[in-house]
């Protein structure tokens, strides 16, 4: 698959394998799909602004976060069931970004146990991965998946705050898509069922959710903790207020509220309210390198992606994964040359203009 040489062409080929209701799942948004389009129709809207002659011969995409590090500020979004994608699920993605030497962050509702993509991650030669949470009601449920994804080795929590329901993709609804096929399962909920017909958990999304849920989960681990989905600037303030480690802007990549602004136009704001006490981390419509270094530019400190590893899985998995991963780099390398930087770190809202 050495011929796919952008992002979009995976999408292409993935659409081209997949059975067409699990390309909708990952490709699709909510209802009218605004959003889904407004994440990456908002980098378009903005240009780089190049400096020249600067003397810069040699450039470092190494990148420091939290406790973790990473070879690149381009990391892997937790999205759900990649064994729809590929037989060997989340372990292909844990060697992919591993040999990328990035974070994987990897999904509560992941078709692999967490234990099992970290093991898959080390024998693969490395790169954190940091585990995904959707926070439950009952306080000890969230304690038994914590502690599992602490004993696996996990060196962060990504709390994700955008689904008190789960959003409504009308694509899955006419394709009539509500369960994993049988033999999949999210393997993070095994044996968390309670009743012994029904062994594997459902994951609870719940709108009785509130900060005080947060601060039980800072009462018990010790891992950094990532809120993910925050939007508005003062949901960050509460969020650094009640023990986030770092910040994710990211609207589940148009998948939960639909309308909601595109993710690279919220984050000047939430980077202003964070104002240097946290990293901020954004995902949504990052398809080229050029869309990396306008988000860096505007404060992040890394950005995630969701679909274009599914499409990588899809079209190639393990190979088409890993693919997707040094497309991305040699483009952010490439536009970093051409802005005349020699590291992200350099980058500045000055180096992005809003076209008219
Ligand atoms: C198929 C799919 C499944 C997802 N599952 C989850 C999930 O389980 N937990 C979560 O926090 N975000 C999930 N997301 C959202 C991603 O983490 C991320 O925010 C989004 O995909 C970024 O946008 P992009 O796909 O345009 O890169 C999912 C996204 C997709 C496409
Ligand atoms: C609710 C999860 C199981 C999946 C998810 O977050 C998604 O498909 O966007």
């Amino acid at each position: 698959m050495n011929t796919l040489i952008t992002i979009r062409e995976y999408e292409t080929a993935a659409r081209a394998v997949l059975d067409p209701v699990h390309f909708d799942y990952v490709s699709g948004g909510a209802r009218d799909e605004v959003t889904l389009r407004e994440n990456e129709a908002a980098y378009a809207r903005l240009a780089l602004l190049p400096r020249v002659l600067r003397g810069n011969p040699k450039r470092t995409l190494e990148t420091r976060l939290l406790n973790s590090r990473a070879s690149m500020p381009i990391i892997l979004s937790p999205t759900a069931f990649h064994k729809l994608m590929t037989g060997d699920g989340e372990l292909a993605t844990a060697r992919a970004a591993a040999a990328a030497d990035t974070i994987m962050i990897t999904g509560m509702a992941a078709t692999v146990a967490v234990a099992d993509v970290v093991a898959a991650a080390r024998a693969a030669g490395g790169g954190d991965v940091w585990f995904q949470l959707y926070l439950q009601t009952r306080n000890d449920i969230t304690a038994e998946i914590v502690s599992r994804a602490t004993d696996a080795g996990v060196t962060a929590v990504v709390v994700t705050v955008d689904s008190p329901v789960l959003g409504a993709g009308d694509r899955n609804i006419r394709n009539g898509f509500t369960d994993l096929p049988p033999g999949l399962a999210c393997e993070n909920l095994r044996g968390l069922g309670g009743d012994p017909t029904d062994r594997v958990r459902s994951i609870e999304l719940s709108a009785e959710l509130s900060w005080e849920h947060l601060d039980r989960l800072r009462a018990l681990t010790e891992l950094p903790i990532v809120l993910k989905g925050t939007a508005h600037p003062d949901d960050a303030r509460l969020g650094i207020e009640h023990g986030a480690d770092a910040i994710m802007v990211s609207n589940h990549g148009g998948r939960q509220l639909d309308g909601i602004p595109a993710t690279v136009d919220l984050l000047p704001d939430v980077v202003a309210a964070v104002d240097g006490r946290v990293p901020v981390l954004v995902d949504g419509g990052i398809r080229r390198g050029t869309d990396v270094a306008k988000a860096l530019a505007l404060g992040a400190s890394a950005i995630g992606i969701g679909r274009p590893i599914m499409w990588g899985l899809a079209a190639a998995g393990e190979q088409g994964a890993r693919n997707v991963l040094e497309i991305l780099r040699s483009e952010l390398d490439h536009t970093l040359a051409l802005l005349g930087v020699e590291s992200p770190a350099e980058l500045g809202s000055d180096w992005v203009v809003t076209k008219p």
